[in-house]
């Protein structure tokens, strides 16, 4: 099979090496999260408190729990939507069309997990199944992303990501060979992406709001605020959900190792990290700090959502009327470049947004422990990470135009720091 950029392409994450370490070191860090969130010192440094056996990771009642979950997500995605979205367009000059329906799968899922529950299902007792919960998703996401490498070696060229066609099985393995796998019209990157990990990440920690109200007569502050704040934002991505076709998960990456296990393991169990060290670590807050904290998750909300709602506006529709007064910078592909406005102000204003709510979402843990911060630090290095793979994408594509952009616009993230 020819690799259409074969060895001249740039290898990413530290090459075949650097996948294959965190192939093992992602899963690694998830297990340690998880048990260490329920470990007294809950030390995020420290050993976790017992290496659990093949009886802790492995129950097929668990595995079947879970792919009911993926089941049921299926099944939502495949409904009639309410409309039919266009990606961007790909090499052979063709778009793909997308369901746009993800509210919709979140409206349902909660209304089913709501009839269930009145039923007798014990929601509380989904906290004590994480772990194994979390080995299912594992097993699957390293599954899947066999399969998908091996159906991608059955693709026409065209078909393949700009990266992940390295040809070092490892490499490509981790980045994902195909672009868009799709069985009919049943897109997996794009279901991955949005659904069963997005909406699994809240139905966590409902669960942990729930068992929190059994162990302690209610839940606490603290709870509420962290269940609200990351259900705003899964909600939020779910009501934007066309905009999810324009971020370079979707037109750049391959489908591989790195986003299957992103989206379903490490999204749902690390994101509601928080959630789980506040069950085992309940933490005091008083009103007026619990309104300090929801001032600064509105600000980090209103940076992001604003962000992208202007850019989406302005790659739509450039002439619409809410960004057709902003100065542009036009490039040698016929699209223009945002140069004032919130891209005005850094290259990155929707980073900024997400890192600001990523500090809210962990400030009502208080600041006896750095575990709940883990969230924050880990999403400042993926967005720097990220911020670079973009700037080198945006350059290949823009050349001076990018230049000019970088030069009228200085900072990437965080004005006059970074
Ligand atoms: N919670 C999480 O774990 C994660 C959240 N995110 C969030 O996802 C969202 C999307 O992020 P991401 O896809 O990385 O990137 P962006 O939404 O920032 O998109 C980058 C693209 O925007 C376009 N662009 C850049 N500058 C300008 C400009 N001045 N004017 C017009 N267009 C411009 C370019 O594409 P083009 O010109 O081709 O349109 C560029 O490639 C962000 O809000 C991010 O915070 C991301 C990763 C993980
Ligand atoms: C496991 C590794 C460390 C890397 C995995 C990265 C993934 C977890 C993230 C890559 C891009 C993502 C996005 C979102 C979730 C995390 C992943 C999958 C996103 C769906 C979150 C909600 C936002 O509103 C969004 C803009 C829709 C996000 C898109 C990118």
């Amino acid at each position: 099979m020819a690799h259409p950029r074969g060895s001249r392409a740039p290898l990413e994450f530290g090459g075949p090496l650097g996948a294959a370490a965190l192939m093992v070191l992602l899963p690694a860090t998830m297990f340690h999260l998880l048990l260490v969130a329920r470990s007294g010192p809950a030390r995020l440094l420290g050993p976790p408190p017992y290496l659990p056996g093949p009886d802790v990771l492995w129950s097929p009642r668990v595995l079947l729990l879970w792919l009911t979950w993926l089941g049921l997500q299926a099944a939502l995605y495949l409904l009639p939507a309410r409309k039919v979205a266009e990606g961007l367009e790909l090499k052979d000059k063709s778009r793909l069309r997308y369901p746009i329906n993800g509210f919709q799968a979140l409206v349902l899922t909660a209304l089913l997990v709501g009839l269930a529950v009145s039923a007798g299902l014990p929601l509380g007792a989904l906290p004590e199944m994480l772990v194994p919960l979390a080995f299912a998703a594992t097993l699957t996401a390293f599954i899947f992303s066999f399969l998908l490498y091996l159906k991608a070696l059955g693709v026409p060229p065209s078909a393949l990501a700009p990266g992940g066609t390295s040809g070092n099985p490892i490499y490509d393995f981790f980045l994902g060979r195909e672009l868009n796998p799709r069985i009919c019209s049943f897109d997996f990157k794009y279901f991955c992406e949005l659904r069963p990990g997005l909406i699994g990440w809240v139905l966590i920690n409902l669960a942990l709001l729930m068992q929190e109200a059994e162990l302690r007569g209610s839940p606490s502050l603290a709870m509420w605020l962290v269940n609200g704040f990351q259900l705003l934002y899964v909600g939020d991505a779910l009501w934007h959900e066309e905009a999810v076709l324009t971020t370079m998960d979707i037109t750049h990456d391959g489908f591989g190792f790195m986003l299957a296990f992103g989206d379903l393991a490490w999204v749902p169990f690390t994101y509601s990290l928080q959630a789980q060290f506040l069950l085992h670590h309940p933490q005091p807050l008083g009103l007026p700090v619990a309104s300090a904290i929801c001032l600064i998750n509105a600000l980090g909300y209103y940076i992001f959502r604003r962000a992208n709602s202007q850019k989406n506006t302005f790659r739509k529709n450039p002439s619409d009327p809410r960004v057709a007064g902003l100065e542009t910078i036009p490039t040698a592909t016929g699209r223009q470049l945002l140069v004032s406005g919130w891209w005005g102000m850094v290259r990155h204003p929707n980073y900024l947004g997400d890192l600001i709510m990523a500090l809210a979402w962990s400030l009502p843990c208080g600041v006896s422990h750095l575990l709940p911060y883990f969230y924050f630090l880990y999403f400042t290095a993926l967005l720097v990470h990220r911020e670079a793979r973009d700037e080198q994408q945006c350059l290949q594509k823009y050349g001076l135009a990018w230049q000019e952009y970088c030069r009228r616009v200085p900072y990437r993230i965080l004005p006059y720091v970074y």
